[in-house]
């Protein structure tokens, strides 16, 4: 059995739908503040519960769960700046929980979803392998190494087996606009009810962009992952003023985009090195104009 935490939110849906194509059994723990009950796999077994939640055996038979995919997290970069304690409660202690869960009912592996974008820092070079020192710039790069270094911590206390993927910015479909995350929704939504998006900052800041299906199939490849930190993105830099361009040409939107102030605990330009994941066989599939154009026609069928 398959447990996927955040299994309602936009990562974890689509971890979970490609695990019941692969035959899997899963059972979903979502808490719906960010997560949508319309995401919900229907061959998923589904609990409504916190992470943070310490009877949460009383609502989970861990006995057996084989896997913890944990996506379930605080993700907004700029909110942890503003509410550094409410992203460390769901990041740091809602992993230590699920942690302690693991460690008492004697769970074999954990696969967790950390920042490429967001532990690193303002890079030393570039593209970034993982290896690079760790600097975070935000309260939610380090709640997610935090979350790491808890996981490192348990393998040497129990043995628990772990595969961390470092995400780079993941985009796709059912990626929710309406949160401050997510510049590609953000944009696309914003574009297509004829709104000019805002842009943070000059623009010019880049990121490496990877289409949510890529990194799904690389969590189904991390179940034979042992014990590795793999970056998971492109090796693809995109500046956000080349973004706009790109969904503006894909959408034909007629009008600008509005320059406004950056954002503290940004970092300015990204993207990842991937010869690690290369070298466990995965690579991503879907390029960024692909990538774009499914995600504007999934946003004109929810909204018709
Ligand atoms: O309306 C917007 C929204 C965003 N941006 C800019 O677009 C870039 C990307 O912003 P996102 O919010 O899409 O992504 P972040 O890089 O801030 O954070 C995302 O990617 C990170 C990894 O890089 C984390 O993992 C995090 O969880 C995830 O939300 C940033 O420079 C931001 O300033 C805008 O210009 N306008």
């Amino acid at each position: 059995m398959m447990l996927v935490t955040g299994g309602a939110g936009f990562i974890g849906s689509h971890i979970v739908d490609k695990l019941i194509e692969n035959n899997y059994d899963v059972i979903i723990l979502d808490n719906l503040t960010t997560g949508n009950k319309a995401n919900v796999n229907p061959k998923a077994e589904f609990v409504n519960a916190d992470i943070r939640d310490k009877t949460l055996d009383e609502k989970i038979n861990f006995k057996d769960v084989d896997v913890v995919f944990h996506q379930a997290a605080q993700i907004n970069v700029r909110n942890s700046v503003e509410n550094p304690m409410y992203d460390g409660d769901v990041n740091i202690l809602g992993t230590i929980n699920i942690l302690e869960m693991m460690r008492k009912y004697d769970i074999d592996k954990i696969i967790f979803a950390s920042s490429g974008g967001a532990v690193y820092g303002e890079p030393n070079y570039l593209p970034v392998d993982e290896s690079h020192t760790i600097n975070p710039l935000s309260p939610y790069g380090l709640s997610k190494y935090v979350g790491e270094e808890y996981i490192k911590l348990y393998n040497r206390l129990y043995g628990l087996e772990y595969a961390i993927l470092r995400y780079a910015n993941v985009y796709g479909e059912r990626q929710d606009p309406k949160g401050e995350a997510g510049v590609i929704s953000i944009f696309i939504d914003r574009m297509l009810k004829n709104e000019s998006p805002v842009i943070f900052g000059d623009g010019n800041q880049t990121r490496d962009f990877v289409y949510v299906g890529d990194v799904a199939k690389a969590n189904l490849m991390a179940l034979n992952w042992k014990n590795e930190i793999v970056n998971i993105g492109t090796e693809k830099e995109t500046s956000v003023n080349e973004l706009f361009n790109i969904i503006k040409n894909e959408i034909g939107f007629k009008g600008n985009a509005i320059y406004g102030r950056a954002r503290e605990g940004e970092v300015y330009r990204i993207y990842l090195d991937i010869k690690k994941a290369k070298s466990l066989g995965w690579r991503p599939e879907v390029d960024l104009k692909e990538g774009i154009k499914r995600v504007v026609d999934w946003m004109k069928n929810i909204n018709r």
